[in-house]
């Protein structure tokens, strides 16, 4: 790509060059070239952490849907398999954190990247199961016929679909009458006055949604979205498994009712690792739709009684027993991000993804982006749209550039700030200006490998 051509700072490229009014004053410019990627980076103090990662070689774009290794989250999982060698059962109770209440310190350590309490947060379970858990319990909770109606969009994640039907059935309640659907009005976004119409125009009990659209990156206004849930008697939930890690939350001070996540993205606690869950304390008096001895209270969980005794707070929302190997990784991970910030962390992110669709504007007019341009209104990645995205995405790939391709035509990139540069950021858009130039994607089988 070429270099500057003297056209100017920043700011001229402020303006409808793919940022908002308030340009975002540290990404380099477009058309700065590389060296000014690496002394955006050389004057990053999140630079160091990346050395606390297992970073593969070449460009890991794909923090979004797993999260690298870092060397905390191993450290913590490497303690509890020591722990399981040398305690065995006692680690239950002798490991530290005792394995028995796992999920609880985890709560305590997360509670600050939501603005919640500590007995509001627990991590158990998986995301999928705690919408199950959540949007059932407060299905249950409404004994008018008005509360038994959630309202979602269409452009969600197909499981928070799926679960929230199988919650409405359970219950004798017909989703073609219970479940209302906002749809998008440009197959990318959702406009947020359409959920607020929805809300005015429906007996709608419960709104869920996601924080972040995990294909567009589009990232709403919870407070805002909230309150109109509030305003037309309904309570709000949303799914964070892409703003967790990436986005300051303040659950607590924008009135949401629950909130459930992942942890395997920007938390970076690995494959398959422990789900999260939020409950406002205003509905600690909920009874949990999917008990288990796992969310008993731990005083009376060994009286092995036949009645449900939930637990306070939180923690009455775990089900099984808690995945102690699936949830050691996490403790290290949060580690490396505590001594981040994520207030660092979202002021990098929104940068490198300001960086990124500028360059994306400036060199490759074969594509589009489908993100939200304003920062406000973006998460933790980039949907670069094209065509022939799944066979960009794979020639990538075979350039070690690690993306992933959601259909039907966006490369998602996500340049994670614990891991990624401004210059990897320019690299990306050099491998993917080379492919196109060479045509390098023709080469890939429309059909291909699995997606994942
Ligand atoms: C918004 C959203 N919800 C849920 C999930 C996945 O749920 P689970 O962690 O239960 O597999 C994903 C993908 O990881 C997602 O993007
Ligand atoms: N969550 C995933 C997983 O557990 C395995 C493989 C891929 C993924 C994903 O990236 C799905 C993810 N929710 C998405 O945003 O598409």
């Amino acid at each position: 790509m070429t270099d500057d051509t003297g056209r100017g700072s920043d700011a001229d490229f402020g303006s409808g060059s793919g940022s908002d009014a308030e340009t975002v004053p540290e990404a380099p410019a477009p058309t700065a070239g590389r060296d000014a990627a690496v002394a955006r980076d050389e004057a990053d103090p999140l630079a160091e952490l990346r050395g606390r990662f297992h970073v593969p070689e070449g460009q890991y774009m794909d923090g979004n849907s797993l999260g690298p290794l870092s060397t905390d989250a191993e450290a913590s999982l490497d303690r509890a398999v020591e722990e399981w060698r040398e305690l065995g059962i006692e680690g239950w109770t002798d490991a530290d954190p005792d394995w028995f209440h796992y999920g609880e310190r985890l709560g305590d350590r997360l509670a600050p990247l939501l603005g919640a309490r500590s007995d509001e947060v627990v991590a158990t379970n998986s995301t999928t199961v705690n919408i199950h858990a959540l949007v059932g319990t407060f299905l249950d909770e409404r004994d008018d016929d008005k509360g038994r109606t959630v309202l979602v969009n269409e452009l969600d994640f197909p499981t928070d679909h799926y679960a929230i039907r199988a919650q409405l059935s359970a219950r004798g309640l017909d989703p073609e009458e219970h479940l209302v659907v906002v749809e998008s009005r440009d197959g990318r976004t959702v406009e947020e006055t359409d959920v607020i119409d929805a809300l005015a125009d429906h007996d709608v009990g419960v709104l869920f949604m996601p924080s972040v659209l995990y294909r567009s990156g589009q990232l709403f206004d919870i407070e805002r979205l909230t309150e109109a849930a509030h305003d037309h008697g309904a309570v709000a939930g949303f799914d964070l498994a892409h703003s967790v890690g990436a986005v300051p939350h303040d659950l607590d001070a924008a009135g949401v009712d629950f909130a459930v996540w992942c942890s395997y993205k920007y938390l970076n606690a690995g494959p398959g690792a422990v789900g999260g869950l939020y409950v406002n304390e205003r509905h600690f008096d909920a009874t949990p739709a999917l008990a288990g001895w796992w969310g008993n209270d731990k005083g009376t969980q060994f009286d092995l009684a036949p009645e449900f005794d939930p637990a306070p707070g939180a923690g009455a929302y775990q089900v099984g027993t808690v995945h102690v190997l699936s949830a050691a990784p996490l403790f290290g991970a949060l580690d490396t991000l505590d001594d981040a910030g994520i207030d660092r962390v979202r002021e990098k992110s929104v940068a490198l993804t300001d960086y990124l669709i500028r360059l994306v504007d400036e060199h490759l007019p074969e594509c589009d982006v489908g993100t939200p341009r304003e920062a406000s209104r973006r998460g933790g990645h980039v949907a670069v749209e094209h065509p022939d995205a799944y066979r960009l995405s794979l020639a990538l790939k075979a350039r070690d550039v690690v993306v992933d391709y959601r259909p039907p035509n966006v490369v998602r990139i996500a340049p994670a700030p614990l891991y990624v540069s401004f210059a990897d950021v320019w690299d990306v858009v050099e491998t993917l200006r080379a492919i196109l130039d060479e045509g390098a994607h023709e080469a890939f089988d429309e059909a291909g490998e699995g997606v994942t």
